[in-house]
């Protein structure tokens, strides 16, 4: 049986703010950042934590990694409780926050990997054999980027140096918050396969957050998705598309030079969107049932002198579920 990696149960955290109401005063504000969130994480899975802007993510990853104290509710790494028994909780876990946090400019990455890796207690050989295979793992050897400069590094050298310190203690629990944001296409790539090998190969239990769907759908084996502080849903990504009404898109794109809007009039569609593009007019329409539609569709588009370029008829994706469970806002 898989053991349970993270367990957190009934997590709740309020933030008190302060309003600006004019120039000088300002007034006392409760922001319910989670309001009761309980999920588990086993060993070899890569679970995506997922939600809008503001939905709690980064509260809940902070939590787990013991930088902040939950109000109510309780968190368990490996069995270790995250407020109480912080310390083994920490030994447990590899980290990957912001991505320049704390390396220092003027070592190269291997210095700042020894360094980080002498606080964690690695010395001598077993300290210099962790950084060089951590250094070939992230392919910062590669990228000639062992020996440069940290100030020196582009954005993806540090989310891969980033990664390569959480790794150091070759910790069986990864909390990565947005790893591959803004990163450019070859280092996202790694690093989303890396994850995948890192939990799927070596059974390390990865918690996840991204905005990106495409990424989350490739990457991650479960997604729980939250919004404003609770979870709306959770499963596989097919478990997810298959949990929202079956609303289909017709993606047709036309050419023609006559107005497009009478043409939907009548046809009974949840929701139209048109983009004109360099004469062609790009159109979405969300339907249930699309083969009721489109002969009437066609035949319109055609006696009202459009060409059609292409036409498709797409299933719900990951992010028409996303867009789903943020719009129609907590399950009560
Ligand atoms: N230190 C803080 N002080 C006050 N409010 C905060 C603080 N940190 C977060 N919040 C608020 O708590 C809520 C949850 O924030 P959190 O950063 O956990 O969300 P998130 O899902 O990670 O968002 P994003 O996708 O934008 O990073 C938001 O309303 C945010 O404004």
């Amino acid at each position: 049986m898989r053991r349970e990696a993270i367990v957190a149960e009934d997590l709740k955290k309020r933030y008190m703010t302060k309003k600006r109401k004019g120039l000088l005063r300002s007034e006392k504000q409760v922001v319910e950042a989670l309001r009761g969130i309980s999920f588990k994480i086993y060993e070899g899975e890569v679970v995506g934590l997922l939600g809008p802007n503001g939905a709690g993510k980064t509260t809940t990853v902070k939590i787990i990694s013991t930088l902040l104290i939950p109000d109510e509710g309780n968190a368990w790494v490996y069995g270790y409780h995250v407020v109480n028994e912080a310390k083994k909780v920490r030994e447990k876990l590899g980290v990957m926050l912001t991505v320049e946090k704390g390396f220092y400019g003027k070592l190269t990455g291997r210095e700042n990997l020894e360094y980080f890796g002498a606080l964690y207690g690695l010395k001598g050989k077993e300290l210099k054999k962790r950084v060089e295979y951590l250094l070939e793992l992230l392919e910062l050897e590669k990228l000639g980027a062992g020996d440069r400069l940290f100030e020196e590094y582009s954005l993806g050298m540090k989310a891969r140096l980033n990664l390569a310190r959480a790794l150091l203690r070759d910790p069986p629990v990864l909390l990565l918050d947005e790893p591959t944001l803004g990163l450019d296409p070859p280092s996202a790539r790694r690093i989303r396969e890396l994850v995948k090998t890192l939990a799927h190969k070596q059974g390390k239990a990865i918690l996840y957050t991204t905005h990106n769907m495409f990424e989350a759908e490739i990457v991650c084996d479960r997604i729980i998705l939250i919004n404003k502080g609770k979870i709306v849903a959770e499963g596989t990504p097919e478990e997810l598309k298959t949990a929202i009404p079956k609303i289909k898109t017709i993606n047709l794109i036309v050419r023609g030079t006559g107005s497009v809007d009478s043409i939907f009039s009548g046809i009974n569609a949840e929701k139209v969107y048109v983009e004109p593009t360099d004469g062609l007019y790009n159109i979405k329409i969300q339907v249930y049932k699309p083969e009721e539609i489109i002969d009437i569709l066609v035949k319109k588009l055609v006696n009202n002198g459009f060409d059609i370029v292409s036409l498709k008829i797409e299933e719900p994706t990951l992010e028409d579920v996303f867009i789903y469970f943020a719009e129609k806002g907590v399950k009560q």
